[in-house]
């Protein structure tokens, strides 16, 4: 479960301080899925590096299942973030010079080295993404939309309790980005995990049971279509 409470953030800017949450809060449940809109530079990429602990509010607090990440020291939070949150890229950030199992192996080797139960965990993910026949292939010799798949196999490995996605299907044909879409929300569902995505795209977040435009710096909630 997640539960944001009056989030604010200002950046330092030269002049004033440029305010982009403010009091802003959210709660999702475990099996929930939400997109977050808004137009650019309204803060969703800030929020979302908040809700991962990648950076700190000024303001409020976030719990991920019962922890706030800002209450832990670094190394806890580094620990914290690897067992508990997910994160799928637009750019997928994969290592160039590692084949598909050994990006999607990284989370477990961050924290110490790969289990077999790893290894089978990650093969299984690699299965459940559509790219059994590729696990072996280097990120340089897939299609864009085949690296997305590995990024979110990556970011399940550890089974996150939050998945975070930033524009996943970005760069993607409609056709392709559909498939990311369903891939994305099966493998959410067989987790249970909170889904938040962060998107300009109406069809992505379409398929997200509940919708938040960030606007001045809160998430109002979009009335079901
Ligand atoms: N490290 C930073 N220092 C100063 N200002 C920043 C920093 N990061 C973001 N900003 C500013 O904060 C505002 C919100 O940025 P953010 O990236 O969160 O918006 P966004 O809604 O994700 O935009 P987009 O849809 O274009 O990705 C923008 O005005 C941006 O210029």
């Amino acid at each position: 479960m997640l539960v944001v409470e009056n989030l604010g953030k200002s950046y330092e800017s030269i002049g004033q301080p440029l305010r982009v949450l403010e009091d802003l809060s959210l709660t999702l449940q475990p099996g929930q899925s939400a997109a977050i809109v808004g137009p650019s530079g309204s803060g969703k990429t800030t929020l979302l590096q908040i809700l991962g602990a990648l950076d700190t509010p000024d303001q409020g607090r976030v719990r991920i299942n019962d922890t706030d990440p800002f209450d832990l020291d670094q190394k806890q939070r580094a620990i914290f973030r690897n067992q508990t949150i997910g994160f799928v890229f637009q750019d997928h950030h994969l290592l160039p010079q590692l084949s598909v199992i050994e990006n999607v192996l990284i989370p477990a080797l961050a924290v110490g080295a790969a289990t077999d139960a790893h290894a089978e965990r990650a093969q299984s993910l690699i299965e459940a993404v559509g790219l059994k026949d590729r696990s072996t292939h280097l990120p340089g010799e897939l299609s864009g939309g085949e690296r997305e798949r590995v990024a979110i196999a990556r970011a399940l490995l550890m089974r996150p309790t939050l998945i975070l996605a930033d524009e996943p299907t970005g760069n993607l044909d409609a056709k392709t980005a559909a498939g990311i879409t369903d891939v994305l929300l099966r493998l959410q569902a067989d987790e249970n995990a909170v889904l938040v995505t962060v998107t300009h795209s109406e069809t992505l977040a379409d398929a997200m049971q509940t919708q938040f435009e960030l606007a001045q710096g809160r998430l109002v909630e979009r009335a079901a279509a």
